[in-house]
């Protein structure tokens, strides 16, 4: 009853404090905030513009294209908080979008972060999440949200295994029996992606582009395997001699050459973590195979690059981008069954 009423009165809410966007869900509604983790502010006196309200989308929208004294910061890096106090702006702004903290009540949070992070980050994360406005605060690694958002059933004795490939963070993680057996981390993900993208276009057409145009070439056309019907697209930039505005034309292989040292490194961390388990649980791997996650796994065809190269089964999760989201929900329709496994603080019931 107590519960029912801490329900209607403050819903718990799911967080993926991601590198590139964050999403929030409302348990018993799904997704509500689904925005950049990008704020923009006046250099000057580091106020957020437009009394609060330059977050998230909007403020992407100004990234590389702000005058002098407005500056676009992404406060979350490699997933872990380098902007304490822009965060914990940035979450209140997003917890007022969601629409919960009714009657003063604290609302609980999951909040999923990657399974590396010091004790030192860990903490950034509890003190922006409980200065914006949240009561209890529950821990969970991101690649065992992953997990549970795809559905892997990894409370049972048998190896599943995640690799979430987000905008500056890759986890690859190995679990069985609710646990993390083995997992890395690595830096490289969709970010890095792009700066290869940003280097290959400079070299190849003696162009410049900024980091924007080199996501949204990867999005529009990038591979990571070759493709039935190879795609090709106009890239505009800066002529690197000339320094006038000017085009060219790319293709999907030029790109895939530009991405494919990123992806040989993702494949040589999953290999890292696979390495270090048991053969037992290795042997479980060649049925179950590996769910790929996170927003660079839609990069075209990555399931048939990593399944080659890996020699186990891999397929792309339907919906990569809110997977860890998902995962988030579901951790608090069964909040009682997982905190026990949650690192947590804060003030609430
Ligand atoms: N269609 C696509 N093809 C390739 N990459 C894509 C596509 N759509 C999105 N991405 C990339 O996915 C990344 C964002 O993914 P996601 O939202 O999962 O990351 P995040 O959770 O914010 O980051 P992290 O997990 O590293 O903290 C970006 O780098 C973006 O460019």
């Amino acid at each position: 009853m107590l519960n029912r009423l801490r329900d209607w009165f403050c819903p718990d809410l799911g967080i993926d404090l991601g590198t590139v966007n964050t999403l929030i869900t409302v348990r018993g509604e799904g997704v509500v905030v689904d925005e950049p983790t990008v704020v923009a502010l006046e250099k000057k006196s580091r106020q957020i513009l437009g009394r609060g309200a330059a977050v998230g989308k909007l403020a992407k929208q100004m990234i590389g294209r702000t005058p002098g004294s407005i500056e676009a910061v992404k406060p979350v890096r490699h997933g872990v908080i380098t902007d304490f106090q822009l965060c914990e702006q940035m979450l209140r702004y997003f917890f007022r979008k969601a629409a919960v903290q009714k009657a003063g009540l604290r609302p609980r949070v999951v909040i999923a972060v990657p399974s590396g992070i010091s004790p030192v980050e860990k903490r950034a994360v509890f003190n922006s999440a409980e200065r914006a406005g949240a009561g209890r605060i529950y821990l969970i690694e991101k690649a065992k949200a992953a997990s549970i958002g795809a559905g892997l059933p990894i409370s049972e004795p048998l190896a599943s295994m995640i690799c979430d490939i987000g905008g500056g963070t890759t986890e690859a993680a190995i679990l069985s029996l609710g646990e993390i057996v083995a997992s890395r981390s690595s830096r490289i993900a969709g970010e890095a992606m792009d700066e290869a993208i940003v280097d290959a276009v400079r070299q190849r057409f003696s162009l410049r582009i900024g980091m924007a145009t080199a996501e949204q070439l990867k999005i529009e056309i990038g591979s990571a395997y070759p493709l039935d019907n190879e795609l090709t697209t106009e890239v505009r930039g800066l002529d690197s001699i000339s320094g006038i505005p000017r085009k060219a034309m790319i293709t999907s292989e030029e790109l895939r050459l530009a991405v494919e040292d990123c992806l040989w490194k993702i494949v040589n961390n999953i290999k890292a973590t696979i390495e270090v388990c048991d053969p037992e649980l290795i042997g479980d791997l060649a049925d179950t195979g590996i769910i790929l996650t996170g927003g660079g796994a839609l990069l075209r065809n990555s399931d048939l690059f990593f399944s080659e190269h890996l020699g186990v089964p891999v397929r792309v999760d339907p919906q990569p981008l809110t997977t860890v989201a998902r995962g988030t929900a579901i951790c608090l329709d069964h909040l009682q069954h997982w905190r026990r496994r949650f690192q947590t603080e804060g003030v609430g019931f």
